[in-house]
């Protein structure tokens, strides 16, 4: 018998172009997708949960989207702050064609057209209850009326230029009402990115502080998101979700719920994407504060964890950050 290991798995280990050659999975800013904030106020809003990111009027946001066309990034995905003075219990400034989407939409389209426009639907940044539909005298969150008002407001988006629409609300039968009324409407070619498996997960603070329903929210949202202990379920969702219409779903939120990733990309063979959301992001940023890790290599190694579960894209506020490491 040798006395050498029969195979050192370290061999190829053993220097950096090495190393490349034989990296099973890669990494590119083109695999990033850039959540931003929009504000009506007049200029940078930052957002103390969220070190690092602010609210950005529109011309703001018009910027980034350079920002991101020169770093690579593909495709920026937005979210109103919307005045309180606006929002309403039923939310009907959501499927306003003037709102603050829409204006933004059109701007971006405007100026920066060659960059994809993501868009967010669901009510929670124009209810004054801060739930992502309409509630009943008891505060549960109707279903069927609820879609309804999510076609209109998707109908306004596809008509202001948004190229994938994206519902986080979590109603049941809402993919397949909304891709009924794109195709009456004229806008075959715009996608929709489902957010099939969106857990009820205590990963938002930040993001609630960031469209300003923090404050406004009743209770939680556990009737309509899932629960954190089901993954079957995850799958029937998809399943749902792509049945009617869906060219793409989401998970979210992202790092705690891999294995429904992986679960979800064995199952389908069809593009995943992950949220990494506003609490995995403050805390990878309160980690780096802390002297806990190095920011860019816990960045870099998150987000190359989701393309290792199968993700097509990754939806990150570090986004921009990112897209800098990976092209030095
Ligand atoms: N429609 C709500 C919505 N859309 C995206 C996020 C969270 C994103 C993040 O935390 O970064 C949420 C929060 C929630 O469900 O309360
Ligand atoms: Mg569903």
């Amino acid at each position: 018998m040798s006395r050498y290991p029969a195979l050192r798995m370290r061999r190829t280990r053993a220097a950096p172009w090495s190393r490349s050659l034989h990296a099973e999975t890669v990494l590119t800013p083109a695999d990033l997708i850039w959540p931003m904030f929009v504000t009506e106020g007049d200029d940078e809003e930052p957002i103390a949960s969220l070190p690092g990111v602010s609210r950005w009027p529109i011309a703001g946001i018009v910027d980034r989207a350079r920002e991101a066309r020169n770093l690579g990034i593909p495709c920026i995905a937005l979210f109103p702050n919307t005045p309180n003075a606006l929002r309403s219990a039923d939310g009907a400034e959501a499927a306003n064609p003037d709102n603050l989407m829409c204006r933004t939409i059109r701007a971006l389209k405007d100026a920066v057209p060659e960059v994809g426009v993501l868009t967010d639907v669901a009510l929670d940044p124009y209810t004054s209850h801060g739930h992502d539909g309409l509630i009943d005298e008891a505060g549960y969150v109707l279903n069927d009326a609820t879609s309804e008002i999510l076609v209109r407001q998707a109908m306004v988006q596809a008509n202001a230029g948004a190229d994938i629409i994206a519902p986080s609300d979590m109603m049941d039968g809402r993919v397949g009402a909304i891709r009924d009324a794109l195709e009456q409407g004229g806008h075959a070619n715009v996608q929709i990115m489902a957010y099939a498996a969106k857990y009820a997960s205590a990963f938002y603070g930040p993001f609630r502080d960031a469209v300003g329903s923090r404050g406004l929210l009743a209770g939680d949202k556990k009737t309509y998101q899932m629960d954190p202990a089901n993954r079957e379920e995850a799958l029937r969702e998809v399943e749902l979700d792509l049945a009617e219409g869906a060219d793409s779903v989401m998970v979210k939120p992202g790092l705690p719920y891999l294995d429904i990733i992986r679960s979800v990309k064995d199952a389908f063979q069809v593009p995943v994407f992950a949220y990494q959301v506003s609490g995995e992001y403050a805390m990878i940023e309160a980690a780096a504060a802390a002297g806990a890790g190095d920011r860019d290599a816990l960045v870099l190694e998150t987000l190359m964890a989701f393309r290792r579960a199968g993700c097509s894209g990754v939806l990150t506020y570090h986004a921009a950050h990112a897209a800098r490491l990976l092209s030095r």
